[in-house]
């Protein structure tokens, strides 16, 4: 499976230019973090490629299909290869566990068999798997708002699987979580794309998480990417170039090792990392006054 994404724009009907010519190619089954600081155009570039948002220009092709070119049948039928793990794709708070994880199974059954929560057996069977596999084994009646942060991060990742999804895209899937479950949850999602060889695309604020846990990080600017590479090749200048704008190297040189992780305190208005909540360019990005679309 390869998601190409080549020149993608954006303008919200405020003017705001969220996306300037973004390309950008996934597959096998890496997972690709995308960094920047707030108001870079993350969340407008992962809802463009599933067209939550529509872009205004460029092309997304999943396994060679355009999905800008696609009607709503079309688009509906390309989304059941699409797993999103979305913050707005919240899970239904007085439904159970099962309950919420099945409704990944939606795309594929009748209307009917859906308000009848009449699922097929294999559905219920792939479900109670995935709910072993993210540790959730024993929680299948329990009501997803008795959960902590932490399981309920676990079924919107198990409703995405059990869909079986070509590819994963994941906003922001630790903003609420403490350290160390934000590092279970990347755990999970990166063993997940390897043992399903799908390719996950996560938008992350934390830098020291997407160092520890992508194969490739791609950090975007103002609407452009100004990084793309390693973590290893994630070294101050980068960074510099990713959180404030810097111009980009003359020659492109690495010094940075992996353990030398650039993090920051934040004193500098670079990104804050550490105890799981950053602070990017210490401002939040301005919204147009109009309301946009
Ligand atoms: N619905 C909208 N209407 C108008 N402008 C928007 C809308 N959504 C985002 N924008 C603008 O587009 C730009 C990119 O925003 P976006 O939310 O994609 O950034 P982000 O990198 O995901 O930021 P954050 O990390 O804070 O979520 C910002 O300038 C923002 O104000």
């Amino acid at each position: 499976m390869t998601l190409n994404v080549t020149d993608l724009r954006k303008t919200y009907e405020s003017g705001d230019e969220a996306l300037k010519g973004v390309d950008l190619s996934v597959g096998g089954s890496e997972t690709t973090a995308m960094i920047g600081p707030s108001g870079a155009g993350k969340s407008t570039f992962i809802r463009c490629v599933n067209r939550l948002t529509e872009p205004t220009s460029g092309t997304v092709e999943l396994d060679g299909t355009d999905l800008t070119a696609l009607d709503d049948d079309g688009l509906r039928a390309a989304r059941r290869d699409i797993g999103m793990i979305f913050q707005e794709y919240n899970l239904v708070e007085r439904l159970t566990v099962m309950e919420n994880v099945l409704t990944g199974r939606l795309g594929y059954v009748s209307a009917w068999r859906a308000f009848r929560r009449n699922f097929p057996p294999e559905d219920v069977e792939r479900a109670y798997e995935i709910l072993e596999r993210v540790g959730l084994g024993d929680m299948e009646n329990k009501r997803v708002d008795e959960l902590s942060g932490g399981q309920r991060q676990r079924v919107g990742i198990a409703r995405a699987v059990v869909q079986q999804p070509k590819i994963l895209l994941v906003d922001e899937p630790t903003s609420s979580l403490d350290p160390e479950t934000s590092n279970t949850v990347m755990r999970l999602l990166t063993e997940i794309a390897a043992e399903r060889e799908v390719p996950v695309l996560i938008n992350i604020h934390e830098v020291d998480l997407a160092v520890e846990h992508a194969d490739r990080i791609v950090g975007l600017h103002d609407g452009e990417v100004v990084f793309e590479g390693s973590a290893s090749e994630l070294d101050e200048g980068a960074l510099d170039r990713v959180y404030r704008g810097g111009d980009p190297p003359a020659s492109r040189g690495s010094d940075a090792s992996g353990e030398d992780a650039p993090v920051g305190d934040g004193s500098d208005g670079g990104p804050l990392v550490g105890d799981g909540v950053v602070s990017t360019d210490g401002h939040a990005p301005e919204r147009p006054t109009s309301g946009g679309s």
